[in-house]
């Protein structure tokens, strides 16, 4: 699929962008059916583009946000992405939106994954907004080079839905929605920042295979383009 990058000067200049590219296409999704969702990711790169949005005038009550991918970690661990949305994302004007989690406190991450994909049943299908991130090792979501399942999270084949993946430098057990859940969003995001983080997306860009960079997967091979948001 093709991919289009959107250059900043500015990491605050790139969140006020993206904050008003995904405020039209919630907007879109509202007016057409009355209701629109968006998967964001985690990570320290989203929060400026969070604070944005979540000032962003729009009908927030119509509006479900969702996790592209979460640890497997209670959400008052300051390593649960549930955390950083609720501290960052979910305040002023958005406090608004329905919140789904992809942790529930079960006693394994694998009821968690069902649970999850039962309660995000009803949306995104397809997501109006998806915006993963990218790790230096060419990981997205929770598609971790080397991951306990990797293949099967990116197999075309493989539902929507949550799975749990385990991977050396992961840390916890994850919970992340497979690759034919987000690939085909209405506006589907890649936002990266910083000069490293562009080098390693031009790594990808080449030739190699998916599971050493599984971003490539999402690059080669989304139904949807890639908006690519960059600042140094
Ligand atoms: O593990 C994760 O990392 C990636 C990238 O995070 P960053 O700190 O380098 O911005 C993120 O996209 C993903 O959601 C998160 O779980």
């Amino acid at each position: 699929m093709t991919s289009a990058l959107h250059s900043f000067e500015t990491s605050a200049e790139l969140a006020e962008n993206l904050a008003t590219a995904v405020a039209d296409a919630l907007s879109a999704g509202i007016a057409r059916e009355d209701s629109a969702s968006i998967a964001v990711s985690g990570g320290s790169t989203p929060k400026a583009f969070f604070k944005a949005l979540s000032n962003t005038p729009l009908d927030w009550t119509k509006v479900s946000v969702t996790l592209v991918d979460e640890r497997f970690v209670e959400p008052d661990s300051d390593r649960s992405n549930e955390k950083l949305v609720r501290d960052n994302l979910l305040t002023g004007a958005a406090s608004a939106a329905a919140f789904q989690p992809l942790y529930y406190p079960t006693a394994t991450a694998e009821e968690s994954a069902a649970a999850a994909t039962k309660e995000t049943a009803r949306i995104g299908r397809p997501f109006d907004v998806v915006v993963l991130g990218m790790g230096g090792d060419g990981h997205t979501a929770s598609f971790f080079p080397g991951g306990s399942r990797l293949a099967e999270a990116l197999d075309p084949q493989t539902p929507r839905g949550v799975m749990t993946m385990q991977a050396e430098g992961a840390g916890e057990p994850r919970l992340t929605f497979t690759f034919t859940s987000l690939e085909d969003a209405r506006l589907l995001v890649l936002h990266i920042e910083g000069n490293a983080k562009k080098t390693v997306l031009e790594t990808a860009q080449g030739d190699g295979p998916e599971t050493d960079m599984p971003i490539r997967a999402i690059l080669r091979r989304a139904a949807s383009p890639v908006a690519i948001y960059w600042a140094p």
